[in-house]
């Protein structure tokens, strides 16, 4: 190599990161113990199923650690002056990661046994070293905490339905499973109501589908504002609800419905704008746990409870 050569790769050797502070003699010394090799688009650099014994630098081009799962998604870009493979290096375990070059690469290559004596010569490698796994570990830490954000976002809409910020069948089903199996277990009684708005499909047809959807909004808001405890409401799907109590025997049930049934009717629905529109009424049909019931069979009764309340003319409550 020419003396500018060296001169040129020792001054771009020095402005990484890991040689920060380094003095110059040693910088010499890493100029001669290394190699820089070049790599092509596409090649792998570290890969989990190999052992690596090199940290390597990033001098030009660009690298992507892939998630080594099959989707090979990319997880991080590594740009000049950043290094990879310093985590097996450092614990003598795999990459954890694969890393693939996504450019043509030129990488100042430092084998272990080099980062070890390079580290005794100047122990500032080694606080610089730290830096770049704590930046590494903070960055690690936010996209721990931004995925178990999305986790829980995903999961509450999952169990919640968009248009009236109710809990879903999803949700339902799950509940009156645990809710089903407690009170098999303690022996309380445990009644559930399928609540259906009436003449829904003329209400869309006369009115629109927008206004239908306040009118299940408004429907939601009666359920919530009559249920002592309105997280035992869902919507069952289109314009049904379903209702769980625990705890309640069908006589008590049959006065909450009651109930339900007349705050629906009163309740104002208006659109959009504010404008108010024709309210709705709503048939319930009631049904108690049995014994050994299990989830399909006690709402399939409540559902032929709540056919024969439409049967009787709607706006009722059947058991
Ligand atoms: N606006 C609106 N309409 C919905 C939604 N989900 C279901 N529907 C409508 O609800 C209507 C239900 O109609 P039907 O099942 O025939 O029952 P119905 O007209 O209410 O008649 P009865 O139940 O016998 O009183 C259908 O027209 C659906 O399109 C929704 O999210 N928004």
């Amino acid at each position: 190599m020419h003396a500018s050569d060296i001169t040129s790769k020792i001054n771009q050797i020095s402005t990484m990161p890991l040689f920060e502070g380094v003095p110059l003699n040693v910088l010499h010394w890493v100029n001669e113990r290394c190699e820089v090799v070049r790599v092509f688009a596409g090649q792998t650099l570290l890969d989990p199923s190999h052992r690596n014994d090199a940290i390597y630098i990033i001098i030009s081009g660009f690298a992507q650690v892939r998630n080594p799962g099959a989707d090979g998604q990319a997880l991080a870009y590594l740009m000049e002056g950043q290094c990879v493979g310093e985590m097996s290096v450092i614990d003598g375990g795999q990459p954890s990661a694969r890393v693939v070059a996504d450019t043509d690469c030129m990488l100042l290559v430092i084998e272990s046994q080099t980062l070890w004596e390079l580290i005794g010569m100047a122990p500032v490698v080694a606080r610089n070293l730290m830096r770049t796994l704590s930046s590494r570990l903070r960055y690690d830490n936010e996209v721990i905490l931004e995925s178990l954000r999305m986790q829980r976002v995903f999961e509450h809409d999952a169990r919640v339905d968009p248009l009236t910020g109710m809990h879903n069948r999803r949700w339902l089903c799950e509940m009156l499973d645990r809710q089903i199996q407690r009170c098999n277990m303690s022996g309380e009684e445990l009644s559930i109501l399928m609540l259906d708005v009436d003449h829904f499909k003329s209400y869309n047809d006369r009115h629109g589908h927008l206004a239908g959807d306040c009118a299940l909004q408004s429907v939601a808001q009666a359920l919530r504002e009559g249920l002592r405890v309105s997280d035992t409401t869902a919507r069952f799907g289109g314009e049904e609800f379903v209702a769980i109590f625990p705890g309640v025997g069908l006589k008590a049930a049959r006065g909450i419905a009651e109930q339900l049934r007349q705050a629906v009717s009163d309740y104002p629905v208006r659109d959009y704008q504010g404008n108010p529109l024709p309210g709705v009424t709503a048939s319930i049909g009631l049904a108690a746990l049995e014994p050994g019931q299990d989830r399909d069979r006690l709402l399939d009764a409540a559902d032929a409870a709540l056919y024969r309340a439409k049967n009787a003319g709607r706006n009722r409550v059947s058991e």
